[in-house]
């Protein structure tokens, strides 16, 4: 079968994009989809595949499969870059609308010169704090902050936060000692996440900077995490390493981005997105 694709990547978290406008792909398959053309050697190699569909709550809808075949429910990196698309591909006539996911709709904007975006924030929402809304086992309370957490002979602390998907964040002295070799898989198939989770390492450079890096559950290390720099900043706010209400620098390994926890308890994520090829997938 050949499949329609387009690839594009925001701070080097790369996607295979299809364009359910134009064709379409039976729902039975597309697991095993996004495992073959995430595969670096025999595929397109890509961190995961997104849907960019029709909606009928929102003006386009996204989709999200890490490259393991499992389904996530949210994905800033995915927004921006389907931000990007819909607007260049015409799906969308107005700089500002909004987008379906899994876990609710978001508004977005769109910076444009010479009709190319290059530049796209989107309001990600109110994170979801509630051990429950992790999900995570436990005691529910109300939130989880700095909460010990054994990993072997070591303990940790971890704050949990939900943007969509499931976040577990550590803070780390230097961000060069982040253990994601060591305890990236350890922690993402935690028994104490039973959806799995996404993990973070995260350095507070100054109250307006972090340094974050990221193993994401059912992609293993990624140059980026859109959900996962807005968790970092919610999760600093709350262990109180940052103001609230300030832009924050989130420097990842792929580039930056700005992030900001609003007085009304929404997060604003602003950064860039890119095309980086376009073509015809041989599926067999
Ligand atoms: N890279 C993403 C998150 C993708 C989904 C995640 N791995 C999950 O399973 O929740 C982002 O930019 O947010």
């Amino acid at each position: 079968m050949e499949i329609p694709f387009i690839k594009m990547h925001g701070l080097g978290n790369s996607y295979v994009y299809l364009d359910l406008f134009k064709s379409q792909v039976a729902e039975e398959l597309l697991s095993d989809l996004a495992q073959k053309v995430s595969n670096v050697n025999t595929g397109i190699g890509s961190d995961g595949l997104i849907l960019i569909h029709p909606s009928e709550e929102a003006d386009v809808g996204m989709r999200i499969f890490n490259k393991d075949g499992s389904e996530g429910k949210n994905c800033g990196n995915g927004l921006r870059c389907t931000a990007k698309y819909a607007y260049e591909a015409g799906l969308v006539k107005n700089r500002i609308f909004q987008i379906e996911t899994k876990s609710g709709n978001v508004d977005v904007e769109v910076m444009v010169h010479n009709e190319k975006v290059y530049e796209i924030t989107i309001n990600m929402g109110r994170p979801r704090l509630s051990r429950s809304s992790i999900p995570m086992v436990g005691e529910e309370l109300e939130t989880v902050v700095n909460e010990p957490f054994k990993v072997g002979n070591q303990v940790l602390y971890v704050t949990a936060v939900s943007m969509g998907n499931p976040h577990a964040v550590f803070f780390v002295d230097t961000i060069a000692e982040a253990p994601l070799n060591e305890l990236g898989e350890i922690i993402e198939r935690d028994p104490r996440f039973p959806e799995g989770v996404n993990v973070e390492f995260v350095e507070v450079v100054n109250d307006r900077e972090l340094n974050f890096r990221v193993w994401e559950r059912g992609s293993g290390i990624t140059m980026a995490c859109g959900t996962g720099a807005c968790a970092a900043v919610v999760a600093a706010t709350l262990n109180q390493l940052i103001p609230k209400n300030q832009t924050i620098r989130v420097h990842l390994d792929g580039g930056d981005l700005m992030v900001k926890w609003d007085q009304a308890g929404f997060v604003w994520m602003t950064g860039n997105a890119e095309v980086v090829a376009a073509g015809t997938f041989h599926y067999v």
